[in-house]
């Protein structure tokens, strides 16, 4: 048996496959000598299963009784978390990326705002990623990332296909552990992660012949290091907006209401931005007709 069998580690949960966790290890741990071995197929101890204890994407993990060979060990403890996220399940996560396309298809500013609002909703740090840049002219590339600015967020111009904006991407992420990337189909956040990790169908293909799973035919989140030892996760779904039950907590989901708010409260507390007495967010802002909307439909749901 080997010696380091009983030593204990820490990592990363970067993925689960039916009853195992795919457990990246520690960069600490790393740099000991692991033949070369950083991630572990793993399952959990029975006393962490019977508590009900669930382990997620994204969970620090403690492991043991591992075999270096076999590449498995057991888990026995989970690090308390910042916090979940829920679509999809990821634990950890420290900042959202929402990629749109400039063209194919065109940004739709109103599907950009849902977006945005769901993502709102976690309390997390946001930024955009304007995807297909090669697709249009640069001026209105430029628009779009002044329009986005107007609302509060910071954005990004990239391109796949011409390796643009890449760099800048990666390294606004480089103080995220654990950043999730979401937008809608089609918009090329696939794309966008084979740009940032220009390695991972090597790295990919090396646990998929194990795990009898491809990039492409798995569904489930993953998470995969981005080179500044921070980790990206691909994920599915994330479509549909999470609107808050109160339609007054709505309002805080937009920067532009919270700065105006932030600057001078409105008179009442309870204050819905309907252009009522003493109301300091007015109406004259871009995103004001798509907050309307959204608050109509959060006090007559249907
Ligand atoms: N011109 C251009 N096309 C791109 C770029 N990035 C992706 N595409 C194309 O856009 C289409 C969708 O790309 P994906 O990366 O699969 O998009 P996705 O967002 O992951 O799509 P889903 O998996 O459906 O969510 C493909 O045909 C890509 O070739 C880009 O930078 N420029
Ligand atoms: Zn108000």
């Amino acid at each position: 048996m080997n010696n380091n069998r009983q030593q204990r580690h820490k990592g990363l949960v970067i993925a689960l496959h039916a009853n195992f966790y795919q457990v990246r290890l520690c960069k600490e741990d790393l740099n000991e000598e692991l033949n070369g071995v950083n991630e572990l197929l793993c399952t959990a101890r029975t006393r962490l299963s019977q508590k009900g204890e669930r382990i997620y994407v994204g969970d620090q993990v403690e492991i043991e009784a591992i075999d270096w060979k076999e590449k498995r060990a057991i888990v026995v403890a989970i690090a308390p978390r910042l916090g979940i996220l829920k679509r999809p399940m990821v634990a950890n996560c420290t900042k959202l990326v929402i990629v749109i396309s400039l063209m194919q298809p065109a940004v739709d500013a109103n599907q950009l705002s849902r977006f945005l609002l769901s993502a709102e909703t976690t309390d997390l740090p946001i930024d955009i990623a304007f995807s297909k840049s090669d697709l249009v002219d640069f001026s209105l590339a430029e628009q779009w990332q002044k329009r986005v600015e107007r609302w509060g967020y910071n954005s990004f111009l990239v391109s796949s296909l011409n390796n643009v904006g890449i760099e800048q991407l990666r390294h606004s992420l480089d103080d995220s552990p654990i950043s999730v990337i979401c937008g809608p189909s089609g918009v090329g956040k696939t794309s966008l992660i084979n740009s940032l990790i220009p390695s991972l169908d090597l790295k990919v293909g090396a646990v998929s012949g194990r795990l009898q799973r491809g990039r492409h035919t798995t569904r489930h989140v993953q998470l995969f290091p981005i080179g500044n030892g921070g980790m990206i996760a691909d994920t599915p779904g994330f479509n549909r907006p999470t609107l808050p039950k109160d339609p007054r907590k709505l309002g805080w989901l937009f920067p532009e209401i919270r700065s105006a708010f932030i600057e001078k409260p409105c008179r009442f507390r309870n204050c819905l931005h309907q252009n009522e007495l003493g109301c300091t967010v007015g109406t004259n802002w871009d995103r004001y007709t798509f907050y309307t909307q959204s608050l109509e439909s959060l006090l007559s749901p249907h």
